[in-house]
């Protein structure tokens, strides 16, 4: 469990992060979302007692990460897949990192295996693609057998088996009864791996709330819907002040009435529908709708555009 309460850091005079609160669970996945300069690695950084609060604090398991007795064992983290040290082996780096925390030789195989650098666990770090050095990180933050993983970005990198193995991996620990909490740009996975959200922008918290229900609340209801009766469904519909318009696939998408509303119209006037599917949007339509005023570093075009550029 991690529990931020009024989280706050100033560099200079600029919020990086401003009054955050909020409880990463145990037993699920949490994606913190936020775009470029949002906050997330300061807030990841002052978790971890590496940045120090200006104001608030956090805790995880109960204390400050700096009071905890042995860290290594509570908090596996991964900031940075490229702060190794490039003269080392994997297999010399992890051991490194178990003899400071005192934990059995046995145990580094076992997270080498784990993260499927065997092969390589006796080259050097620096030979290393961003997809191993992110295994790597993985590996020396599972080395303690800890409760609680903060993962920043381990997504960059890895290829398509690789982000499959990471989804399955971060899942599995998180059924385990684990604390997961993960930062990523990359929403479509996000989408399959996380529970649950935080998100922030400019340092503030936007959204605390389980993945579904955030895509949910933050789409617009629309619904597919076929009958055997098209025709009279749709006058049925629009009759009612819906919206209609084709579906690529056939049928309707229907605006302005919902799933259980067009199920008991149907019903009413004995129409049988072949098809009632409420559609929401994928989580980087509903993110991106989100956080647009909350982007720090627009690309130039939007620059440009002055912020005049209409909604996706
Ligand atoms: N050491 C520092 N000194 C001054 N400003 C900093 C420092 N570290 C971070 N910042 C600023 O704080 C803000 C938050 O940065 P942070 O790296 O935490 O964002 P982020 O959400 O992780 O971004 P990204 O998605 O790009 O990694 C940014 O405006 C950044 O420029």
């Amino acid at each position: 469990m991690i529990e931020l309460r009024g989280l706050t850091k100033r560099h200079g005079g600029k919020l990086a992060v401003d009054q955050l609160s909020f409880d990463v669970r145990p037993g699920r996945v949490t994606g913190f979302l936020g775009p470029n300069g949002a906050g997330k690695s300061t807030t990841m950084r002052m978790i971890l007692g590496l940045d120090e609060p200006t104001e608030g604090g956090a805790r995880v398991n109960g204390r400050p990460y700096r009071r905890l007795p042995a860290p290594l064992r509570e908090v596996g983290a991964l900031l940075d897949a490229r702060a190794v040290h490039g003269g080392r082996t994997a297999y010399d780096h992890l051991r490194f990192l178990a003899v400071t925390a005192g934990i059995p030789r046995r145990r580094i195989t076992e997270v080498v295996d784990l993260v499927g650098l065997t092969a390589v666990a006796r080259s050097r770090a620096k030979e290393f693609s961003l997809g191993m050095a992110q295994r790597l990180g993985i590996a020396a933050a599972l080395l303690g057998d800890p409760g609680v993983l903060i993962l920043d970005e381990p997504i960059n990198g890895l290829d398509t088996e690789g982000i499959r193995w990471l989804r399955g991996l971060l899942t599995g620990l998180a059924g385990e009864g684990r604390t997961v909490l993960l930062s990523s740009h990359v929403m479509s996975e996000m989408e399959l791996t996380a529970d649950h959200l935080v998100v922030i922008g400019q340092g503030r918290l936007l959204a605390d709330m389980p993945m579904r229900a955030f895509i949910a609340a933050n789409s617009e209801t629309s619904t597919v819907v076929r009958a055997t009766d098209q025709d009279r469904l749709s006058a049925l519909l629009r009759e009612r002040g819906a919206t209609i318009r084709p579906d690529p696939g056939g049928g309707w998408i229907v605006g302005g009435l919902d799933a259980t509303a067009i199920g008991e119209l149907a019903n009413a006037q004995r129409l049988s529908l072949r098809e009632l599917t409420p559609r929401y949007r994928s989580l980087e339509e509903v993110y991106t709708r989100m956080t647009r005023d909350a982007v720090e570093y627009r690309t130039a075009r939007h620059a440009i555009a002055g912020g005049t550029e209409t909604s996706s």
